[in-house]
Parts: structure tokens; sequence; C-alpha cells
């Protein structure tokens, strides 16, 4: 069946194209961002995130990451300004993260990756009527993308971990209400920006990526928390621990990536 994708061996990303052709599109995400070869554009503005009245819903375990969902009926918690025409509604957040040890962002700096990654995914409400439309339209997604580096304990990230232990099965939801997002920003807004896609399957290329330069700091305990996540269900007898749940960069084909100041 389609959703058998997965990180491992045998359904890992290098072979998602045999089910997911888009895979191998023009404009694939992640991707590796060198700096000193950017376009610094003057005219792109700071990004305004505004998730004050933002209503958290719950907190699940898809097998592929743990998501916390939103409210998205109307426009409270939008993000708007730099590359953006309209703002853009949050849908939900997740993250991306490696083994002990090891790395785990995305998206790459110069080559060099991060500790983990966090998405918070937006849709233009605006243009599209359902997040679902939107996922499938060109620029119908705003991915605001956040690397966490392993240092000091994260002050807030504790309210996430402390809950985990509750999705600890594929398929695990519950209540995880107001938890606002804005507590987990780095404290400058500087970012890269470029057209992409999902860096999951279906990999539709239709995400305005936003990624900020400034990492957030957690601790390695507060990490090891995700990698006690299972991708089996409570049923199964096979337990998987979920690590390693990142795409590596995609060739860039010709796109350009901007920086705001
Ligand atoms: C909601 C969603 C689905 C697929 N992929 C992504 S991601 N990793 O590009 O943010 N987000
Ligand atoms: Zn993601």
């Amino acid at each position: 069946s389609g959703n058998n994708w997965g990180y491992g061996k045998e359904n890992g990303p290098s072979l998602w194209h045999k089910q997911y052709p888009t895979a191998k599109g023009s404009r694939q995400s992640p991707i590796d961002i060198v700096p000193h070869q950017l376009s610094h554009d003057p005219s792109l503005g700071p990004i305004v995130p505004n998730y004050d009245q933002c209503t958290s819903l719950n907190i699940s375990n898809n097998g592929h990451s743990v998501a916390v969902e939103f409210d998205d009926s109307d426009d409270r918690s939008v993000i708007r300004g730099g590359p953006l025409d309209n703002p853009y509604r949050l849908k939900q957040f997740h993250f991306h993260w490696g083994g002990k040890g090891c790395h785990g962002s995305e998206h790459t700096v110069a080559g060099n990756s991060y500790a983990s990654e966090l998405h918070l995914v937006h849709w233009n409400a605006v243009k599209y009527k359902t997040y679902e439309e939107a996922a499938t339209a060109p620029n119908g997604l705003a991915v605001l993308g956040i690397f966490l580096q392993t240092g000091d304990d994260h002050r807030w990230l504790h309210t996430i971990t402390d809950a985990l232990y509750m999705v600890k099965f594929k398929g695990s939801v519950t209540d995880f209400k107001g938890f606002n997002p804005k507590c987990l920003l780095p404290s400058s807004l500087h970012y890269w920006t470029y057209l992409g896609s999902l860096t999951t399957p279906p990999l539709h290329e239709s995400v305005i990526w936003i990624i900020l330069k400034e990492p957030i700091s957690v601790s390695e305990r507060q990490l090891s928390k995700f990698r006690m996540l299972l991708s089996t269900g409570e049923e199964e007898d096979q337990r998987i621990h979920m690590e390693n749940n990142f795409r590596p960069p995609q060739p860039l084909k010709g796109r350009r990536v901007r920086s705001s100041v």
C-alpha cells in the first residue's frame, strides 16, 4: 500500500522515487545551504510569526515523527511577511532527529548538519480552501525550519518531551492544549528562503521554505526522549525506535537561495 515508506534500508529516502516519482523533481527538499553563495535580497522583509492566539489541539505519533496539530479554522495563528504574499495559517509542527550522538537535521549549512530540525507547517488559506488543496499547489505551503543544536536544556521543550511517553506507539494521539510554539523560536528571525517541497512522501513541490539562521539549544537528555518514540504500533511485536527520520539534501537544480538581512 502507499504508506509503507520509511527511513530504513528497505523503505528509505533512496527508494521513495519508486512510489513517489516527484522525489526526482526539480524543486525537492531539503537542500544544503551554502551561505557565501547566497544572494542577499534587500527587498526581503522580516518574517512575522503571530502565534499569540494559537490553539494547539493534540500531539500524535504518525510513525514517522511526532506532531502537534493546531486549530486552523481561522487566522488566529499565522506567519506573514518575508517572501510570503499572504498570511499562512499554522497547521502543525513536528521534528526530525538523528540517533544517539548522530546528527538529524534535514537541511544542512555548508555541509554541516544539526542534531535536529523543527518544522512549523503553514498553509495559504487566502488562496486555498483547505490544507490538502494548498499542499498540492505551488507555494501553497510555507514551512518555517528551526535547527536544534545540543547544549543546555531548552526551558520550554520539556512541555513537549514530557508528553512523548503518552504517544510512544505509532497511531497514538493525546490532548495537547495551550502550547504556544512562539517559545521555540530563537532570538533572531534572520532567515534563508527558497522554493522546495515536502521532505516526506508525497514530496509535493508546494513549499516556500523559510529556514532560521540561529539554532535553538536543547539538551542531549531532551533529545534522547524523542528516540524512545516507536515507529511501530502497540499491537506489533517488533519494536523499532523512531530515529534518523531525516531525508538527506537534494540537488539544488539551479534554484536561488535568498538571505534576509
Ligand atoms: C505536514 C508535512 C507533511 C510532509 N512533509 C512535511 S515537511 N517535513 O516537509 O515539513 N510536513
Ligand atoms: Zn518536516
